[in-house]
């Protein structure tokens, strides 16, 4: 099950043999729980690690491989961060995808062997959302071939790129870019920051760190102002897009290439949110089927809490979720990889479709990540409170992937603009000019669905019963658009009007693409033990999923009532069937008990002892009596006793 997850059998195993290596070397470990550090031993702490890997990688991965390094980083550094974390995610994709040969050989090989460490500063404290009002300016001097970087007011200050604050000399900088008084819109430039000696802020720079944050605190997530700072022209990423000596402006081929950073994560974070989901669910269901509270039958013993239907609908639905979006995330890897590839041939026209793709899939999966993991937490009881669980730092770093890389609700709205381009050519009777990914817009739908109608085996009823619904909605999404338009609204206020259906229509179309991914992969194992697993653990995501956006079929009789009784009596069914299967379904994402940093969820199941060892290695119980009561509390109820008196 582990080569389904992890995309086949070759990285499956290499990551057994990463862990296994890694056990050996104590040195890799944290040196005690992360919940007992402060925020600037963690940050000591995971320095010292990192310096570690640095000097150490090639012995235990193939540094080529992202996903070797990836798992080594998660072994070892963990989901908080650490402080080269934007160097790999963002940084060197930016050099990677924006950067010339010539500008490649200068920068990208010094920050492959890590002589330079860099972030991507885009962000401002005024602006996140909306890239075309950045406040950063950058104005060409045509005289000495510079750029003058620089914040006109507070609110121009970048603000929240990670490791930006304190450990990045360097940063991919996105800033207005200004040439003879015309604004050619945001533009990515390699800007120095600190000396690369003493570490010290350069003449021009003011930079630090924003504070704390709900979590992922070992990240210095930083703000950065530039005071009329020089840079060379040639510090504009040029791969793309060319400024001449004289100031004359070389177009990219696509007006949003400059955006591939951020499409980078998108594609990538699918399978990172999937990981954070795993981790929480692996540790809740080891959790549940160790907890034994209250009994179903009053004649025999307590039972785990994992019998309970309402635990195993609390767990099992989120389970397959995990199963869902690694397999898509499998996916949008895939096809980011493709159009790279293909956008160095100048081909740009995936550009779009990537671009949809990932802006929903990141919404969706982020938000239902989220979910997943705060109902793992409570699945957990009072325990799951306790950060001995690990449950909350892994919400509060999950969580953030709602905001980072383009906020959740802004996002959908980006999908939608594809998703009602499409629903124009289908209004227009071209439907044979739609993309693979919305195909179905234009096919015709069946009057009712024949799910409980007819004894297909398979998939397709199911399947077919999504396009329903994401056909239907965004179909009424467009047409209200339209239809304001029509009345005489702007298209902008058309669309601000239309926005909340708009943004159904994009997470239906998007729950439709999970639900496909997922039959696309269960139809594709050979291994007839496996499949049968799988085909459950989909069975029960389809039930599920249809459950939870039933009323758009049943607002137009594609359900009828009868057949709702139908799936909700299936998702009964398959929750009671995968329960035999339920640990082994988590345990085949094959956390080490030092990469899930969880005392509740270790693989022994001692839970209680491991419990009781964690609260007195807690640094309160040190000494029996605290400064804190000498100080105030002693005094406290002495004066109290005393008044008494
Ligand atoms: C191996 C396993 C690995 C697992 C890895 C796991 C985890 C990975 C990572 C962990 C994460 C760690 C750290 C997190 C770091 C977070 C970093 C950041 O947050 S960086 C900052 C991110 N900021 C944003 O995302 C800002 C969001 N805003 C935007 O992207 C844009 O402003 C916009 C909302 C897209 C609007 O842009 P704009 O105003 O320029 O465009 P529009 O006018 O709306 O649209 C015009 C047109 O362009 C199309 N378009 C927009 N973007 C793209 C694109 N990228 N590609 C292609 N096309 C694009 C848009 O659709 C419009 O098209 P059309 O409708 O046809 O006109
Ligand atoms: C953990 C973390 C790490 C980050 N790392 C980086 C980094 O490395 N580099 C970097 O540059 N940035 C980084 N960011 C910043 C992040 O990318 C932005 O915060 C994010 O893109 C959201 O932008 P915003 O803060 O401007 O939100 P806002 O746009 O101000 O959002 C506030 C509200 O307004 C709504 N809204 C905004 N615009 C619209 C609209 N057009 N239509 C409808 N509703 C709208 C949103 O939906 C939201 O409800 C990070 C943020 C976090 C939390």
């Amino acid at each position: 099950m582990a080569a389904q997850i992890y995309s086949g059998e070759k990285y499956a195993s290499r990551r057994r043999e990463i862990s296994a290596n890694l056990a050996k070397r104590p040195e890799f470990h944290d040196s005690k729980p992360l919940p007992f550090m402060t925020r600037e031993e963690k940050i000591l702490e995971s320095s010292r690690k990192l310096t570690l890997i640095s000097k150490h990688m090639n012995e235990i991965i193939d540094p080529s491989d992202k996903r070797e390094l990836y798992h080594l980083n998660c072994e070892v550094l963990g989901i908080e961060g650490n402080p080269m974390a934007l160097h790999g995610d963002m940084f060197i994709p930016a050099l990677t995808a924006q950067a010339s040969d010539e500008q490649q050989e200068k920068w990208l090989s010094r920050a492959l062997r890590r002589e330079i460490i860099g972030t991507y500063a885009q962000t401002e404290l005024g602006h996140g959302t909306n890239l075309r009002k950045l406040e950063t300016i950058a104005t060409y001097d045509v005289d000495t071939q510079e750029f003058v970087l620089h914040t006109p007011q507070i609110t121009a200050l970048k603000w929240w790129p990670g490791n930006l604050g304190k450990s990045s000399n360097y940063a991919v900088v996105v800033a207005l870019m200004i040439i003879k008084g015309k604004n050619y819109g945001p533009q990515t430039f390699m800007v120095p920051l600190r000396d690369e000696k003493t570490h010290q802020p350069l003449k021009g720079i003011t930079i630090g760190d924003i504070g704390p944050k709900l979590a992922y605190n070992i990240v210095d997530n930083g703000f950065l102002g530039f005071d009329h700072y020089r840079i060379p022209r040639t510090n504009l990423l040029m791969r793309h897009t060319r400024v001449e000596p004289d100031g004359t402006f070389v177009k990219p081929p696509h007006a949003k290439i400059n955006y591939s950073a951020m499409v980078h994560v998108r594609s990538y974070m699918i399978t990172g949110q999937a990981i954070m989901l795993a981790y929480a669910l692996t540790i809740a269901t080891r959790y549940s089927s160790v907890r034994r509270q209250g009994q179903i039958d009053t004649t025999q013993p307590e039972v785990k809490v994992l019998e309970y239907q309402t635990q195993q609908h609390r767990l099992f639905p989120s389970i397959a979720r995990a199963y869902a979006f690694v397999f898509a995330g499998a996916e949008t890897v895939r096809l980011y990889e493709r159009v790279l590839q293909e956008v160095e041939t100048g081909n740009v026209s995936l550009m779009a479709d990537l671009h949809a793709l990932t802006s929903g899939l990141k919404s969706v999966v982020t938000h239902q990540t989220a979910q997943g993991i705060e109902q793992a937490r409570m699945a957990c009881g009072g325990h799951g409170y306790s950060q001995a669980s690990y449950i909350s730092e892994i919400f509060g770093v999950a969580v953030g992937g709602c905001t980072y890389e383009g906020e959740n609700l802004v996002m959908l709205q980006q999908l939608a603009r594809y998703l009602v381009k499409s629903a124009g050519l289908v209004q227009a009777g071209q439907s044979s000019k739609l993309g693979p990914l919305v195909a179905y817009l234009g096919a015709k739908s069946d009057s009712t669905s024949l799910i409980d109608r007819t004894p297909t085996p398979g998939f397709a009823e199911y399947v077919k019963t999504f396009q329903h619904i994401a056909r239907k909605q965004t179909l009424k999404a467009a047409q209200k658009l339209f239809g304001f338009m029509e009345k005489g609204d702007t298209r902008e206020v058309a669309w601000n009007k239309s926005t909340v259906e708009l943004n159904r229509a994009s997470r239906l179309h998007t729950r439709l693409y999970i639900v496909e991914a997922f039959v696309r992969r269960v139809e594709e194992v050979a291994d007839p033990r496996l499949k049968e697993v799988l085909t459950d653990l989909l069975r029960l995501h389809v039930n599920y999923e249809l459950l939870d956006v039933a009323a758009y079929a049943l607002e137009d009789g594609f359900l009828s009532s009868s057949q709702l009784d139908y799936i909700r009596e299936q998702l009964y069914f398959y929750l009671a069937k995968i329960r035999p299967n339920a640990v082994s379904l988590v345990d085949s994402w094959e956390f080490s008990d030092r990469e899930l940093r969880s005392v509740l969820g270790r693989r022994d199941g001692n839970v209680y002892e491991n419990l009781f060892a964690w609260a007195k290695a807690s640094p309160l119980n040190k000494t029996d009596v605290l400064p804190s009561v000498d100080k105030y509390l002693k005094p406290l109820m002495e004066s109290a006793r005393a008044s008494k008196l």
